[in-house]
């Protein structure tokens, strides 16, 4: 798996940090009219497509299988409504949100792509009612999804991979250290060489 994440609000985003070398990208779009949403993620996808990126679709699964797309994510509520038959059939893959135990093993018994385990660190994005997991929390993760790739999320910055990393994450996802960087084309380009390293 990619281990550089970007997540990105507005397909604006995406146009202009995926051109830096970003392999795999979230468009996470919020409080849109679905008109937008669909303008948007085709937008996306036909970016990605040319730019030699992965785009994955959050939350809006109906859309992505409407779009062809081949990837989403969604959280544990988002879970609650998705048709994992109709992903499988169309062979979109999927990453699963996770933050407790009973949560990961009803990711698991989906058979995900990858598994996402947050806020490792304190996340500015949204309020969480979860508390911070912390590295330990990374290992442990690492230990019980075995073979299923590890996505490490929240509050992540450049001088915190090393650690999310040995903890045992395959991928590390960020907002805020990019979205709120002076220069967000430049820390992109320091995150791909820091996920490299
Ligand atoms: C890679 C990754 N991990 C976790 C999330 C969070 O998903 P969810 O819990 O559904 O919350 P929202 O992002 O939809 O607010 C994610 N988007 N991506
Ligand atoms: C959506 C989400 N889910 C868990 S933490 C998080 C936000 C992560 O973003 P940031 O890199 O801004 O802390
Ligand atoms: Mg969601």
């Amino acid at each position: 798996m990619e281990r550089f994440y970007l997540i990105v609000g507005h397909v604006s985003q995406l146009e202009l940090l995926v051109p830096h070398g970003v392999r795999l990208v979230q468009l996470r779009i919020k409080d849109q009219p679905e008109t937008e949403v669909r303008r948007q993620i085709a937008r996306a996808r036909d970016f990605c497509a040319v730019h030699g990126a992965q785009l994955v679709v959050n939350d809006y699964w109906q859309a992505a299988l409407d779009l062809n797309c081949g990837f989403v994510h969604l959280g544990q509520e988002d879970m609650d409504n998705a048709d994992f038959a109709a992903l499988r059939r169309k062979g979109v893959r999927f990453g699963l949100s996770t933050h407790d135990e009973t949560e990961l093993e009803r990711a698991l018994s989906h058979g995900p792509d990858y598994v996402a385990l947050g806020p490792v660190y304190e996340t500015l994005l949204k309020q969480m009612k979860w508390a911070t997991q912390g590295l330990d929390r990374v290992r442990r993760w690492k230990q019980m999804v075995a073979d299923t790739p590890l996505v490490a999320i929240g509050g992540l910055t450049i001088d915190r991979l090393p650690g999310v990393f040995a903890a045992g994450a395959d991928s590390a996802a960020v907002v805020t250290d990019i979205q709120q960087a002076p220069d967000p084309e430049a820390q992109t380009r320091d995150w791909i060489k820091a996920c490299a390293a």
